[in-house]
């Protein structure tokens, strides 16, 4: 008695080789990181009025002040101690530290936004009401900071690699700054010359643990995706602060 042969099921695809996810983040990033956003490349051109650049820096630090929040989220979800000990750092980094055991306080990047407002002409207590925030930036950002209490920790983490792009443009940026904006005080830049070399660490430490965790194609696929959604945070929020909808606050 002949048997009908058994139905094929299709293999699933082979991971890429080494080398080719970070060339296809590369890629994606070329086309969707922020530093193409049409306001980014105003700014760097000198064509921001002093009311735009302090509408960036008043919504860019709810951006700011939830990213420690995100890591967080992030850290709860790491089963292993060295992972959760290098992780932390990220929240160190941003909210600063108290003085302890003969250790200074160290300020950390909310304080240097803080005092990047100062020097745009905003005052601290403007920044930390909130108020003026504009709707779809909330919206991003919570987009965000769900994505990571959502996602897995592979997603969480993947989606934190656009800052393998943030120093390079943070190195455009100061330049830009200090050619085109004088009436800025330099010691505002201070946040991004010290987030640099952060980013470069932070991205570098992510980039390893995407490497590792990332086993199948279909893993891949989903750093590829969560890259790709935490591009569109970061363009919304500039669509949003470039073209403030009429009504709002600074919408006129
Ligand atoms: O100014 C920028 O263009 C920029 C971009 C990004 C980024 O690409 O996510 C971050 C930052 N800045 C930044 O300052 C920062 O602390 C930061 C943390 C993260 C993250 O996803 O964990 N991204 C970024």
């Amino acid at each position: 008695m002949s048997t009908a042969p058994a139905p094929r099921i299709p293999s699933p695809a082979p991971p890429w080789p080494p080398g080719e996810l970070e060339d296809r983040l590369r890629a994606l990033a070329a086309e969707r990181y922020h530093h193409r956003h049409p306001f980014n490349l105003r700014m760097h051109e000198g064509l921001l009025s002093p009311e735009e650049l302090r509408r960036w820096v008043l919504n860019r630090f709810h951006y700011q002040r939830h990213i420690p929040i995100k890591d967080a989220l992030i850290l709860a979800k790491l089963d292993d101690r060295e992972l959760r000990r290098s992780w932390i750092r990220r929240i160190h980094d941003h909210d600063g530290r108290s003085a302890e055991d003969g250790r200074p306080a160290e300020a950390g990047g909310i304080e240097r936004w803080l005092r990047l407002g100062e020097a745009v002409g905003l005052d601290r207590t403007l920044l930390l009401s909130g108020e003026g925030v504009l709707p779809a930036v909330r919206f991003a950002v919570e987009g965000y900071v769900g994505f990571c209490r959502l996602g897995s920790p592979l997603e969480a983490v993947a989606s934190s690699l656009t800052e393998l792009f943030a120093p390079d443009l943070m190195v455009t940026r100061i330049a830009a700054w200090e050619r085109h904006y004088p009436w800025i005080e330099p010691a505002g830049l201070r946040y991004f010359q010290v987030r640099v070399g952060q980013g470069r660490r932070d991205s570098d430490e992510a980039l390893a643990l995407v490497h590792a965790w990332a086993r199948t194609r279909a893993d891949q696929e989903r750093v590829l995706a969560a890259f790709t959604f935490k591009c569109d945070v970061l363009w919304s929020l500039l669509d949003a602060v470039d073209r403030p909808a009429p009504g709002t606050r600074d919408g006129r």
